[in-house]
């Protein structure tokens, strides 16, 4: 899998065997599924709309007075299965609602279906900046996607069930 040059918050370095899974390019369901060796399973854990933090403001590249207007986004946060009973990967996605517009609205309609199924239909990558950090969780990869001039930012985290996986 190609990776791709990203920066890294805490001093610690991602292990090796995450870290190309970390910088992969193009769709995480695409390399996941190959692994599994099947079609992901997500489980919705929230889908709707929320205020957006200054944080994933700051994020989303939102500058200047902006960042104190109170600014809603659709949310969904999923847990993503791949051949085990154990999620091997919490998501969340954040689509500031300027960001729903045209082919984009279906984002908000996916129930079961992978968000990259639609991010990555029409191309392989995407232009994109990305975060890699640790957290409690596991380690995580912080993305922000421009989706034909749509800002949107995804945050995956893998868990301990992913790491210890055989597949
Ligand atoms: C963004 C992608 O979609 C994956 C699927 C998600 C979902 O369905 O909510 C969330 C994060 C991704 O791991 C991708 O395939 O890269």
């Amino acid at each position: 899998m190609p990776s791709k040059p990203f920066s890294c918050s805490n001093l610690l370095s991602p292990p090796t065997e995450l870290l190309s899974w970390l910088t992969v390019d193009g769709s995480l369901t695409a390399v996941l599924e190959i692994k599994a060796g099947q079609p992901l399973r997500v489980e919705r854990t929230f889908e709707g709309y929320r205020s957006m933090s200054l944080i994933q403001k700051r994020q989303l590249g939102v500058q200047g007075a902006m960042l104190g207007r109170p600014m809603l986004a659709w949310v969904r946060e999923v847990e993503l299965y791949g051949n085990d009973e154990q999620p091997w990967v919490k998501a969340q996605s954040i689509f500031p609602i300027p960001s729903l517009t045209g082919r984009a609205r279906r984002l908000q309609q996916l129930k079961g279906t992978p968000i990259g199924y639609v991010l990555f239909k029409r191309s392989r990558t995407l232009p994109n900046q990305r975060f890699i950090q640790q957290t409690s969780e596991g380690w995580q990869r912080q993305t922000r996607y421009d989706w034909y001039g749509r800002k949107l930012m995804i945050s995956e985290i893998f868990l301990p069930a992913f790491t210890s996986s055989e597949t």
